[in-house]
């Protein structure tokens, strides 16, 4: 066993360890940076970036299959090939890191590939290889896709995000099991690409921790393009044979080429010697407190410390733990106005509290609402969806909202500011939205809150 003493490990460089690495190290600390698989994480190479590229395509797809009901006549042939080498030469470099790797040497980080685990406090290792790390150890492992323990669904040859953002074709039919972000955005853009899909979803509704007017709309949607939407529905068993799978949902089966399963994660905790430092690795988060500190000298980021699995959590926490550990002043973890954005179309958007969850909280409740195709731009592009606004009348203050439209995720922009500034009711509605304005519903909602 080889030993070397640094300032600072990092372990897992997803965008939160990335950045957290490339930050101590300009500012002059020792710091290595260990992932086992490619610097980045999941985003770019098999999570965000590809996935909205699919989108891009897919919403091209579905615009153009518009125009008969506003400007002539159009014929639409998909193709997934632009697709498919967007993703490998633009996106992911052939799932190569080589430019990540290269930029965060220049940042003067000591980068190592493998597989890194604690060894006692501010102590890692990787294979023969003993780092001990002066301030403390970065976690930022994230999660890799996971199974539901569904009857023979392990046999067979499903894919994962993985799989599908590498595919270079598309099967003809593809059944998708779970309706959250990832079953939701795919099984709606690999449709528009003319493939027939099933999104079977165990909840009573898709996305279901949104505003349940959220789910509903987007499933209506989606049935409307050809997408079946089985909510609601349990799958007894999977099967595979000559090149079908097979999900039996007791009172009926779906028959399809491919199966994509997105029904969740599984943290990368249950490897990374939690134990050694008294910690349970069977955890599904690392409790932090607002400096991103686990214990002394641990620190954790991203998706394991459970505040919303988005590149954007992870990208804040990284700066909020770096200034600790660089014992900089600046803002701490705040969980107030947490954004998020489902790439579907329409977009849904969501920031804080849904009415469920102010009313679960005690909070004295106003909802405000605002069907956007009531709303002047809304009606003229003939589009579907919805503002929804949840105050705290005891303050006077919103705390949550969300938005369901087209560019759904940037009218979410100025709710988020509310939320997060905590702007006053009254100084919201006393604002002017331009006309004519998607985000004019904005003040709509407000009007609306009872
Ligand atoms: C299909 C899909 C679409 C998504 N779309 C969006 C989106 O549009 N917007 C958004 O905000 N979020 C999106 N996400 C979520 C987003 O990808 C994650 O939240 C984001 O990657 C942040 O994760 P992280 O920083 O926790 O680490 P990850 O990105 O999970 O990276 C963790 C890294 O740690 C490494 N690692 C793990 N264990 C070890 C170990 N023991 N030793 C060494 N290395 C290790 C892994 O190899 C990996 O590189 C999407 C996810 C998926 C799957
Ligand atoms: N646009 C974005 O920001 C974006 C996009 C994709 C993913 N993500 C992130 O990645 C995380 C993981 O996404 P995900 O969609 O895999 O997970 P998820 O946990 O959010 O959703 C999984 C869905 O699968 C369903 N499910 C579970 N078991 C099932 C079963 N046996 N049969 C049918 N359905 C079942 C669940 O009820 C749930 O609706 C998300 O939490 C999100 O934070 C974000």
């Amino acid at each position: 066993m080889t030993t070397q003493s640094c300032d600072v490990v990092v372990v897992g460089l997803g965008p939160g360890g990335e950045a957290a690495a490339t930050q101590l190290a300009k500012a002059g600390l020792e710091v290595v940076g260990i992932d086992e698989r490619l610097v980045g994480g999941e985003c770019p190479y098999f999570g965000c970036i590809p996935s909205k590229m699919i989108i891009r395509g897919a919403d091209a797809l579905g615009e153009a299959r518009r125009v008969p009901e506003f400007a002539g006549a159009s014929q639409v042939e998909p193709d997934w090939t632009p697709v498919a080498t967007r993703i490998r030469d633009e996106a992911t470099d052939d799932w190569d890191d080589a430019v990540a790797v290269k930029r965060l040497q220049d940042a003067g980080v000591t980068f190592v590939r493998g597989h890194g685990r604690l060894a006692g406090p501010k102590a890692i290792e990787v294979g023969e290889h003993r780092y001990e790390a002066r301030r403390g150890v970065v976690l930022n492992t994230g999660t890799r896709p996971a199974a539901p323990p569904i009857e023979g669904l392990a046999d067979t040859p499903y894919w994962t995000n993985r799989d599908v953002l590498r595919s270079e074709s598309l099967p003809a039919s593809l059944a998708v099991i779970g309706g959250g972000p990832i079953g939701a955005e795919l099984a709606q853009a690999i449709g528009r690409f003319g493939v027939r899909v099933t999104l079977v979803e165990i909840g009573p509704r898709i996305l279901g921790p949104e505003e349940p007017e959220a789910g509903d709309l987007l499933a209506e949607v989606m049935t409307k393009e050809g997408v079946q939407v089985l909510a609601d529905v349990e799958i007894a068993s999977v099967s595979y044979a000559e090149g079908h799978f097979t999900l039996d949902l007791g009172d009926q089966q779906v028959t399809a080429d491919k199966l994509l399963v997105a029904a969740g994660r599984a943290p990368n905790l249950d490897d990374v010697g939690l134990e050694t430092v008294g910690l349970d690795p069977t955890a599904r988060t690392l409790e932090t407190d607002e400096h991103m500190a686990v214990q002394d000298g641990l620190w954790a980021i991203g998706d394991i410390a459970g505040h919303g699995a988005f590149t954007h959590m992870s990208m804040y926490e990284a700066q909020i733990a770096a200034r600790a550990i660089l014992g900089t002043e600046g803002f701490v973890a705040d969980y107030r106005a947490v954004p998020h954005v489902t790439f579907t179309d329409p977009e849904v958007g969501g920031v804080g509290m849904t009415e469920k969850q102010a009313r679960e909280a005690g909070l004295t409740v106003a909802v405000g609402t605002q069907d956007l195709s009531a709303n002047t731009r809304g009606w003229i592009a003939k589009a579907q969806g919805l503002i929804k606004l949840v105050a705290d009348t005891d303050r006077d203050v919103l705390v949550g909202g969300t938005v369901v439209g087209p560019a759904g995720g940037e009218i979410l922009g100025m709710i988020t500011m509310a939320v997060h500034a905590e702007v006053p009711i009254a100084t919201l509605r006393s604002m002017v939205g331009a006309y004519p304005t998607l985000h004019r519903g904005f003040s709509e909602a407000l009007a609306d809150l009872t």
